[in-house]
């Protein structure tokens, strides 16, 4: 069968391995967590994984090997591995916008032929990559000066969605392996206090930006570059001579990066066959190479084609993204799980469930399936969270007593970072904070353990905790940037993985267009009072009340 042929493909609720879920759902019943333990003493081995450096504890599911069996029977109905080896071979498994989906070529090794149209494109990836280091190294070395001869000191990247959110987050979890005499700042939001905040404490004859959009016609990308340009050129006293110094420019558009004033010299090219939220890997990572360097970035990139090969070939009961998406797929029909949280224990991960959030909600919130039907189940969840312990004073409360079941994802590492000295002590108390939330959402605390505690019949209930809320706990021995790469491929390959069996088109977002077009559309009435015909009385009346209060 041809996985992404429509005509070959039945639909999910036709299937009767979507049938056998359910089925095996209703014998599962009110089994809980405890039991599942208490009746297996072998789970937590045969529940976890060691893929790479990570090792995943998959055994506070609720689940049997009977539910795994039919999750993964579930997998090779719907032609997971089909579509797999398809977008690995660069056949255009995006649909709707007629594109090959090869993030997976950004890492392949020199010499390994992955074709396009008949096009090895592992080449220019390498070009680029060689290209991106030679300009890295000389930021570096303090040998690319600007305009006045000085060495760049700052490197802001202007970029917004997948072209900020990827390097954004990386340069946090790699901070310990970034050249510290540099600094990095990332402007994204068209609110032009995000590029004041960043600008306002930089000489302008020391800093370097890379203006990062895959199309280069991105309004808040662009709004913020000339803006950027005008800070530069107006801080420098100079005229559009200076450009070429500060201003280098990352995308697929050659043609708009030039009308924009950049020289195409200096800009890093990268495909079409790279989608947005899976590109900080190509040369939209250009501001993390800079800072880690390319040897580490490198090292990065071993990582995600560690994943890769490890998706690519290991059998779906061994398979790391597999499962993790089975996960999520069963929790969501049979759980009515809406949510999805992912919870990391380190500070450096402060930015990766932003990061997940786009790479997972653009990717999989669909509501038609890749034929355009609607889908008669549910796709992606709402994926959030932020790193622990801070959570656990904000919203743990709902995880561990509220009414819904959020399954969660709790990320943590063995070694603190060396360069935390004696605050290295402190470590040991995260990770048992780690350990004792999946423990607690897990088991949680019967009314009888609270009574046993003598606490008040009527407090009861309020101090008993339900438990059988799921978590994966993923463990690695410390965050190098090969661990990174690992951690984020694992993501992408999960968001596919589910993408393929809920049979959407998981790597278009048409979803983000009308939202563009209505803004360019009302942006005159705010300014200019223009009339927008067949205007909805409740946004006219607020773009009047917010000329009130401009005074216009
Ligand atoms: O890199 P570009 O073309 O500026 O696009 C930025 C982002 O905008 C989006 O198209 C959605 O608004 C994302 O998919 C993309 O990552």
């Amino acid at each position: 069968m041809n996985a992404h042929d429509a005509a070959d493909r039945e639909r999910l609720d036709r299937l009767p391995e979507w049938a056998a879920l359910a089925d095996h759902r209703a014998v599962l019943g009110e089994v809980g967590l405890r039991e599942l333990f208490a009746t297996d003493p072998g789970r937590a081995d045969r529940f976890s994984l060691e893929v790479g450096d990570l090792h995943l504890d998959y055994s506070k599911h609720l689940v049997t090997d009977e539910t795994l069996r039919r999750l993964t029977a579930l997998a090779k109905a719907t032609g997971v591995a089909e579509l797999r080896d398809a977008m690995f071979r660069g056949e255009r498994i995006n649909n709707t916008e007629n594109r090959a989906v090869l993030h997976t070529a950004l890492r392949a090794p020199r010499g390994e032929v992955i074709q396009v149209d008949g096009v090895d494109v592992v080449p220019a990836v390498h070009q680029v990559l060689d290209r991106m280091a030679e300009f890295a190294n000389r930021v570096r070395a303090g040998e690319w000066v600007g305009h006045t001869g000085q060495r760049i000191r700052t490197v802001v990247n202007i970029g917004i969605g997948g072209s900020d959110l990827g390097p954004a987050m990386a340069q946090e979890v790699l901070r310990p392996y970034s050249a510290r005499e540099l600094d990095f700042r990332f402007v994204s939001n068209v609110d032009g206090a995000d590029l004041h905040e960043a600008v306002r404490d930089l000489d302008p004859a020391q800093t370097l930006f890379i203006v990062a959009s895959k199309t280069f016609t991105t309004i808040e990308t662009l709004t913020n570059a000339k803006a950027a340009r005008g800070w530069l050129l107006d801080g420098l006293g100079a005229g559009e001579e200076a450009v070429a110094g500060h201003f280098v420019a990352v995308s697929t558009n050659a043609e708009q990066v030039s009308d924009f004033g950049i020289d195409t010299a200096n800009m890093f090219e990268f495909w079409d066959w790279v989608g947005g939220r899976y590109s900080y890997d190509s040369a939209i990572g250009l501001s993390l190479m800079v800072a880690i360097g390319p040897a580490r970035f490198r090292e990065m990139l071993d990582g995600f084609r560690l994943m890769d090969e490890h998706f690519r070939t290991a059998p779906p009961a061994e398979n790391a993204p597999m499962l993790l998406a089975l996960l999520g797929v069963w929790y969501g029909r049979f759980y009515d799980a809406h949510a999805h949280a992912v919870l990391p224990y380190s500070h450096y991960l402060s930015r990766f469930t932003a990061y997940l959030q786009q790479l997972d909600m653009e990717s999989n919130g669909k509501r038609v399936d890749r034929e355009g039907r609607p889908v008669d189940w549910h796709t992606g969840p709402v994926v959030w969270g932020t790193p622990g312990t801070n959570g656990q004073h904000a919203y743990f409360q709902l995880l561990h007593q509220g009414t819904r079941l959020i399954p969660a994802d709790l990320i943590g590492f063995a070694e603190p970072v060396e360069e935390l000295g004696a605050l290295r002590d402190q470590h040991d108390l995260l990770m048992a904070n780690l350990f004792a939330q999946g423990q607690a959402l897990a088991f949680g605390k019967t009314p009888e353990e609270v009574r046993a505690e003598g606490v008040p019949e009527e407090l009861v209930p309020h101090r008993t905790f339900p438990g059988d809320r799921p978590t994966t706990t993923v463990l690695a021995g410390s965050l190098t940037p090969s661990v990174l790469g690992q951690l984020v491929a694992l993501y992408e390959h999960k968001v596919f993985v589910q993408g393929a069996i809920w049979g959407i088109d998981s790597f278009d977002q048409w979803g983000v267009e009308l939202g563009k077009v209505l803004a360019k559309r009302l942006e005159p009435a705010l300014t200019d009072g223009d009339r927008v015909a067949g205007l909805d009385s409740s946004t006219s009346a607020l773009v009047d009340r917010y000329r009130k209060f401009r005074g216009r």
